[in-house]
């Protein structure tokens, strides 16, 4: 069966492009369309004209579609995550959480239609009264990358239609069934036509075409740095509102005083879970002399222990790389890093297993420096450098030595370390004791520096993107 874009309420065929499984290049996940330039302003022409009606649907109709919408993601995470899993390549349990995760948002945003509020205050001039009201931006344009097929697209199209705009969204080519799962229950649950629309397919066509329009209003993207400057220009020229979520090069400190254990199993997991290919993925492991050799001691032996495997087996705790790109470039870093001096402390080996997939086996390196090209650019796979440093002061100036600002974590048992790290991290998120990724759904997320740009995303402070305020005065 061919997955068509949807456009203005139809589902629309074109070039078929086949969604091959990272654990087994030989199974193919489904046949997806390919939007082309003609597609993509069809779709933005629909959800131009379906935006008068849904900014003004009454609120328990866009509630109702959320909740609806939130409530069968759950219903069928197991097998959502299981496609997840299939197309991308994360564990079973870190798809069948992330499945979650997006459920979670759709109930969350549909309380938030309820939820929506203004403020009323006097004026400076006698008799002069102020509303200050939030209303939709209009036609939001959503770009997300292959890292997180259903996550991504939900807390970017939630917000959006909870508040009134209408959407068009072009998701990664090499994940497309995660997004249209999503988008044909939304379909079903009642968004009208136009109000989604899913147009798959190249980021050179499609996300380009999105690019060029001007009648997209807004502009949310999550990928790469270089991705995100063209959305940048691009919307500059348009007078687009925009929103960039890009990389990181997040530190994980580790003092002298931190539990070894859960010094270990945070960075393990900051930095290998999920292939390493989070933005919130730690690749930067700063650590004291103190507890240095400890703690790569014990590194060292978990890695050993985990499975790389099929991302669909039980008992696999890393999946497969996403695709032969991405494996050749964590390849690449891995060499990389040899060159400039580090010593591959563990793994980094291609892997064979049962069926032909992209595995790598996790890298570890020691001895690094901060200046050094592994230590300083995203790899976005699973690869570790060790930085060793004095003292807390150095391990600090060292962490926020970066041009990225997305997480930062530190494991210690001093409150007083914490709590002048918390203030000092020059990072969006900072996390105590806990891996650098993996966040709630209902606060707010993004970073500083070259991060990120523009409102954060998620929880309530997701309404500074997808609104508008406008400030009224009437003379009573
Ligand atoms: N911050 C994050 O979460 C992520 C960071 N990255 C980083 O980026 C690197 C490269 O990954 P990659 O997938 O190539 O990232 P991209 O930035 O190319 O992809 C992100 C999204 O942008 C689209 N896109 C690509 N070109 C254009 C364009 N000209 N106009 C509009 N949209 C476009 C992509 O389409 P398509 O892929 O369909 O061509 C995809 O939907 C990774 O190795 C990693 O370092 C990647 C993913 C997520
Ligand atoms: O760490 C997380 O939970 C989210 C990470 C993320 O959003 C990303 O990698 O793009």
């Amino acid at each position: 069966m061919l997955h068509k874009n949807l456009i203005a309420g139809e589902w629309v065929a074109g070039d078929a492009s086949a969604n091959i499984n990272p654990s087994n290049t030989h199974d193919v996940v489904g046949e997806f369309a390919r939007a082309n330039a003609d597609d993509v302003r069809a779709a933005i022409a629909a959800a131009k004209s379906a935006l008068p009606a849904w900014s003004q649907a009454p609120i328990l109709i866009r509630h109702a579609i959320l909740k609806k919408t939130g409530d069968e993601i759950l219903a069928r995470k197991e097998e959502l995550g299981r496609l997840l899993a299939r197309e991308e390549g994360k564990t079973l349990p870190e798809a069948i959480g992330e499945v979650t995760r997006a459920g979670q948002i759709f109930d969350f945003f549909a309380g938030e239609v309820l939820r929506l509020s203004g403020e009323t205050l006097p004026s400076v001039r006698p008799g002069v009264g102020i509303d200050i009201t939030r209303e939709p931006v209009g036609v939001v344009g959503v770009i997300t990358p292959w890292n997180f097929p259903i996550a991504i697209p939900a807390w970017k199209i939630a917000p959006a239609l909870a508040y009134g705009n209408t959407v068009v969204l072009k998701p990664a080519d090499l994940v497309p069934g995660s997004a249209w799962s999503l988008v044909e229950i939304l379909h079903r649950a009642g968004a009208p036509a136009g109000v989604v629309n899913l147009v798959m397919g190249r980021g050179s066509v499609v996300g380009q075409t999105m690019l060029d329009s001007p009648d997209i209003n807004a502009l949310t993207f999550t990928g790469s740095a270089a991705t995100g400057k063209r959305v940048a220009l691009a919307s500059i020229e348009h007078n687009r509102k925009f929103q960039l979520e890009m990389g990181g090069k997040n530190p994980f400190v580790v003092l002298d005083d931190a539990d070894l254990e859960v010094a270990v199993e945070a960075a393990v997991n900051s930095s290998f879970f999920s292939t390493g290919q989070r933005c919130t993925a730690s690749s930067r492991l700063i650590v004291t002399e103190g507890i240095h050799d400890r703690f790569v001691a014990a590194l060292t032996r978990r890695l050993g222990g985990l499975v790389v495997d099929d991302a669909l087996k039980s008992g696999t705790h890393i999946g497969p790389v996403v695709d032969e790109g991405q494996l050749r470039q964590d390849t690449d870093y891995i060499d990389i890093g040899r060159q400039e001096g580090a010593r591959l402390a563990f793994g980094g080996n291609r892997l064979e297993r049962a069926t032909p997939g992209f595995y790598l086996e996790p890298a570890l390196f020691t001895e690094a420096t901060n200046q050094m090209r592994i230590a300083r650019e995203e790899i976005f796979g699973p690869v570790a450098a060790v930085i060793r440093v004095k003292d807390y002061d150095e391990a600090l100036a060292v962490a926020n030595d970066t041009s990225f600002g997305l997480s930062s974590g530190i494991a210690t048992t001093s409150l007083k370390h914490a709590t002048h790290f918390k203030r000092n991290a020059e990072a969006g998120m900072v996390m105590v004791n806990l891996p650098t990724a993996g966040v709630d759904f209902h606060v707010p997320f993004g970073g500083r520096k070259g991060s990120s740009f523009g409102p954060r995303e998620q929880g309530r402070y997701a309404a500074e993107f997808y609104t508008s305020v406008k400030t009224a005065y009437t003379l009573a």
